[in-house]
């Protein structure tokens, strides 16, 4: 039987024995005292603060965090160190839950929808997710983990190996474009349409860009196929002409040896010719045997003078021929007074935008503008300074916008403005630059400073209408603000 049975006496005693020690009273060393008189155990405390403090920082921001957060708060609250147990076992169990998951998620859609080129590792990427979110145990893991370690592995081989293969291929392309001018009779025409394929691909490379040199690749293609054409057709029906005279001179009857062997070499070397040039080569021979030859000179040096004007005639016809499809190709998608895109161009640039922000998710703007007062500008000054204007105004809108913007003259003196990854807010702020920036750079008309304003309405694109229900609505704003006393811009949603 202890000497102190009731708690009031062995807390007594116990801050006795302490005054006797000359101990301080802390909850220490008065709980030691305490279960020395009474003979009983220590327990251990329960450290509810510092846990209230852990309950209080865990995170609620979905409902099964918040109930997890809840049941370790309750544990807590009844300080009861089993249910506590319980409560850290399930955070702590739902968090690798969640990685995992979240590891699945990566390796599938996530990687595996990058590796379109090598299937099997998408495959595997896919397997590796499900196994990963069906972990059961460790042992599961660890197999799931051996398995990540390899397909890691091999994924940094095959991403090696396709950048490999693309600068491979671009260098390629490089070199096709290079050479591409010594297959053609005449490059000059292509020079324009090469040397933008160069640089864009001088650059880094995006959709847009492949996109422009995928089309522009194409028109290189037609029309160099349709100048062979008309270059191969052109040749042969001089080399038929060619052949039938020498056959006439051959015929007249009186031409000397040396004569006779220089025509039959001249029909010769005109069934071999491969290009104008040596057809060219062969009437200046022919001509100067044929002066040699002075019992038929008087009648065919007269008829291979005439030749030699209808073979230079085909070469004239020839060059203007080239040079019309040399115009052709820089005025296919461009308006020949202002440079900017036309209707055909402005076509194109459309597909592409729309393609794209459906692709990318983002938005899209037009702005259509018109000059204000532009009647009254031509009838004082004239139309060629009205052309003048055009101009103008086409280089300060190319010169104000950002590269990936587009400008199109819609009508006589209206113009369509692209304006891709810009809300109506941003496209109305553009389109308000443009007008400032006009204000700042007069033009000039016969030595007077004269200030051209334009009226614009702006609207966003739904990649999901039709483009010309998206331009009426911006004709319509446009309207609208010429209505209104012009010179400015207004939005229509
Ligand atoms: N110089 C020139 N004038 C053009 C061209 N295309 C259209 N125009 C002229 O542009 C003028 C447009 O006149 P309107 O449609 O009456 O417009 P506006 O005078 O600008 O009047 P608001 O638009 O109401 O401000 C006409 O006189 C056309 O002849 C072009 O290529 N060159």
């Amino acid at each position: 039987m202890p000497e102190f049975s009731s708690p009031s006496e062995i807390a007594r005693e116990a801050l006795r024995r302490l005054a006797a020690r000359r101990l301080p009273p802390t909850p220490e060393n008065f709980r030691t005292y305490y279960h020395e008189i009474a003979g009983s155990t220590q327990d251990d405390a329960f450290p509810a603060g510092n846990l209230k403090a852990i309950a209080h920082a865990l995170p609620r921001n979905t409902p099964a965090a918040l109930k997890l957060a809840q049941q370790f708060e309750h544990a807590v609250g009844s300080a009861n160190w089993p249910m506590l147990r319980r409560a850290i076992l399930a955070l702590a169990t739902a968090e690798h839950g969640n990685s995992l998951q979240q590891l699945g998620r990566l390796l599938h859609p996530g990687v595996s929808a990058l590796l379109v080129d090598a299937p099997e590792l998408a495959a595997e990427a896919r397997k590796l997710a499900g196994e990963f979110s069906d972990a059961d145990d460790c042992a599961d893991l660890d197999t799931a983990a051996t398995r990540l370690e390899g397909f890691i592995r091999q994924l940094e081989w095959t991403g090696e190996d396709l950048h490999a293969v693309r600068e491979a291929l671009l260098a390629l392309l490089r070199l096709i474009l290079h050479n591409i001018s010594e297959l053609v009779l005449d490059d000059r025409w292509l020079h324009g349409q090469l040397s933008v394929l160069s640089e864009a691909f001088a650059g880094p490379l995006d959709v847009r860009v492949l996109d422009e040199v995928q089309r522009r690749l194409r028109d290189v293609i037609d029309k160099q196929s349709h100048l062979k054409r008309q270059l191969t057709d052109a040749q042969e029906r001089l080399k038929s002409m060619l052949a039938g005279f020498v056959d006439q001179l051959a015929g007249f009857g009186n031409v000397t040896g040396e004569y006779a062997a220089a025509l039959e070499a001249s029909a010769t070397r005109i069934e071999r010719a491969q290009s104008i040039d040596e057809l060219s080569e062969v009437v200046a021979g022919l001509l100067a045997e044929t002066h040699q030859a002075h019992d038929i000179a008087a009648r065919s040096t007269a008829e291979i003078g005439e030749l030699r004007g209808e073979v230079e005639a085909a070469n004239q016809h020839i060059l203007r021929l080239q040079r019309e499809l040399d115009e052709a190709s820089e005025l296919v998608r461009h308006d020949p007074l202002t440079g900017t895109l036309n209707r055909k161009g402005l076509d194109e640039a459309l597909e592409r935008e729309i393609a794209m922000a459906r692709r990318r998710g983002t938005e899209l703007c037009i702005g259509l503008l018109d000059l204000d007062n532009f009647k009254h500008l031509n009838d004082t000054y004239g139309h060629h300074i009205g052309d003048d204007a055009l101009r103008h105004l086409a280089a300060v809108v190319r010169e104000s916008l950002r590269p990936q913007d587009a400008v199109c003259r819609y009508g006589g003196e209206e113009f369509l403005l692209l304006l891709p990854e810009a809300d109506i807010a941003a496209a109305t702020a553009i389109l308000t630059r443009l007008q400032r920036e006009l204000t700042r750079r007069f033009f000039m008309a016969e030595q007077q400073k004269l200030l051209i304003t334009f009226s614009a309405g702006v609207t966003v694109l739904n990649p999901e209408e039709p483009p010309h229900i998206a331009i009426e609505r911006a004709d319509r704003a446009m309207y609208a603000a010429k209505r209104a006393g012009k010179n400015r811009v207004f939005a229509a949603p």
